[in-house]
């Protein structure tokens, strides 16, 4: 038997969708796995009882099966299903450090990644890489076809996950199929500048490179309050505020003295337009860990 607890995840962090994620310090799934002759899993935790036990349905499944690898799976979720915490991702990432050991297979944590995404395919039709690479290797990630680039980045955070359901298949399904040049030009900026604030544990930097024109006006279409709430964190000394992953969690960056008062007025901002929501202060943090 071997315990895994892999982070929760924002990717796109706006500038750098499917491309940018970060590992978040929580929260995070644990997953317990042991050896058997066929993949058989239970869910416990939070959002659990709408992930489906089977195999062919759950993100584990897909993996265990890309590592010839079967096994019992207990999944306690940290991450809420369809928050835009790559939830979905968490438990795949999980998944794949876990048998890799379980198996002895021998695969670096940079090899890992492709084959957890195997999981993402199941749930959003793609297998993007930016949620499992960094819940897999922890830090600020760039995934592109070429492989993933990790930096140990130290960002102080804020996710407001509101009461509302936003599928990854869904949110997909509005992103703009064309972009214009000058939105090109600005989003090359916004992407140089996080990854320099990356590279300095700088805030200021990271927040200014979250501005997207693109894809993000686009996916906020479908979260109540996100303009409200985006403007509120600003105003209380956020550096950069956009959605995390698909949505509809809105994730904020700042300094550590800010977000305490950050979390409250995001939290109050939901509550104005009558949105329940849950705050995580966090930052970036490690990638998955096994006991
Ligand atoms: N192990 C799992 N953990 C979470 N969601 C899963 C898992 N396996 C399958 N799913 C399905 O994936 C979907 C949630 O994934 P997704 O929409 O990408 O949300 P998130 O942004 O939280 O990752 C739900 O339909 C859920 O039933
Ligand atoms: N790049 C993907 C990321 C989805 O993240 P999730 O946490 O919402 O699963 C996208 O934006 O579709």
């Amino acid at each position: 038997m071997l315990t895994v607890r892999a982070p929760a995840t924002s990717a796109n962090l706006g500038s750098g969708f499917d491309v940018f994620g970060v590992a978040l310090e929580r929260p995070a799934d644990v997953v317990r796995l042991e050896k058997a002759d066929r993949v058989t899993i239970e869910m416990t935790g939070a959002g659990s009882q709408y992930i489906p036990e089977d195999p062919d349905k759950n993100t584990v499944g897909a993996v265990a099966e890309a590592l010839d690898a079967p096994a019992h799976i207990q999944i306690d979720k940290g991450v809420r299903p369809a928050s835009g915490l790559g939830s979905s991702a968490a438990s795949a990432a999980a998944a794949a450090v876990g048998l890799n050991e379980l198996y002895d297979r021998g695969y670096s944590r940079e090899e890992l990644v492709p084959i957890a995404a195997k999981g993402e395919a199941v749930v959003s039709g793609d297998a993007h890489d930016d949620n499992v690479a960094p819940s897999i290797m922890g830090g600020f990630t760039i995934a592109t076809d070429k492989g993933v680039t990790q930096v140990d980045a130290d960002i102080p955070l804020v996710a407001c996950l509101p009461d509302i359901v936003v599928s990854t298949r869904d949110a997909r399904n509005v992103v703009p199929e064309t972009a214009r040049v000058d939105q090109m030009v600005e989003t090359v900026g916004n992407a140089a500048s996080l990854t320099t604030g990356m590279h300095r544990d700088d805030p200021e930097l990271v927040g200014q490179g979250m501005h997207d024109t693109v894809v993000t006006p686009a996916r906020a279409q479908l979260i109540d309050g996100y303009e409200q709430v985006r403007e509120a964190a600003l105003a209380a000394g956020a550096t950069g505020v956009t959605i995390s992953g698909a949505g509809p969690t809105v994730i904020a960056a700042c300094a550590e003295e800010d977000r305490r008062k950050i979390a409250s007025t995001m939290l109050d901002a939901f509550g104005e337009r009558g949105v329940d929501a849950r705050v995580y202060q966090t930052r970036i943090g490690g990638g998955a860990e096994v006991f």
